[in-house]
């Protein structure tokens, strides 16, 4: 690992595990990235990082998941000017499917003023939701997971998603 490659923090907010998993994945797929969960806070080093990877899960309808609930005040408080930031999201698109992922798009309108430069938008391909907040002119704002229907589709969409991203990680 060279000196000039960026440091990625992966900091994920995860009820029952779905998000945990998918942010453990991306740890293991990203040498040296440093994996935080802020239900622990917002991470105290965290200026020390070019890339923030964030994940969350959709709860209530269309909310954000708790621990990012409680926290995102102190990440948007912040002066990320410089810092990249990318998102994935996990959510239920039967269930809810005009509220699918709506977590990642409250995060991004939370750090809209933060000075971060938004990254890791990917083209919505293959998905069946109606609504999301995660999403902008037919691009998705990240890499959104479906677990409760399309587990079987996680493998790929994290490589897809990683062979995108894959300038601003080496
Ligand atoms: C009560 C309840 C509400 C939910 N609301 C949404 C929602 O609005 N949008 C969505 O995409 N998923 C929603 N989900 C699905 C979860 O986001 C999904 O199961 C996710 O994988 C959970 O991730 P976690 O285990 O990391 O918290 C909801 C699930 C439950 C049980």
């Amino acid at each position: 690992m060279g000196d000039n490659m960026s440091k990625v923090a992966i900091i994920y907010g995860s009820t029952t595990d779905n998000t945990a998993t998918v942010a453990k994945e991306l740890s293991g797929r990203i040498s040296g990235s440093e994996l935080f969960n802020i239900a622990d806070g917002v991470p105290s080093n965290i200026l020390d990082f070019d890339l923030l990877i964030l994940g969350a899960s959709t709860w209530g309808l269309g909310e954000l998941q708790d621990d990012w609930q409680d926290n995102i005040g102190d990440l948007a408080g912040l002066d990320l000017a410089g810092k990249k930031v990318a998102f994935f999201g996990l959510g239920d698109q039967e269930g809810y499917p005009d509220t699918f992922c709506d977590s990642v798009g409250l995060i991004k309108d939370e750090l809209a003023s933060s000075g971060a430069e938004f990254v890791g938008s990917i083209v919505k391909e293959g998905y069946s939701f109606d609504e999301s907040r995660a999403e902008e002119n037919g691009t998705l704002l990240g890499l959104l997971i479906d677990e409760d229907n399309e587990s079987a589709m996680t493998d790929d969409r994290i490589s897809q998603w990683l062979e995108s991203m894959s300038t601003l990680l080496s």
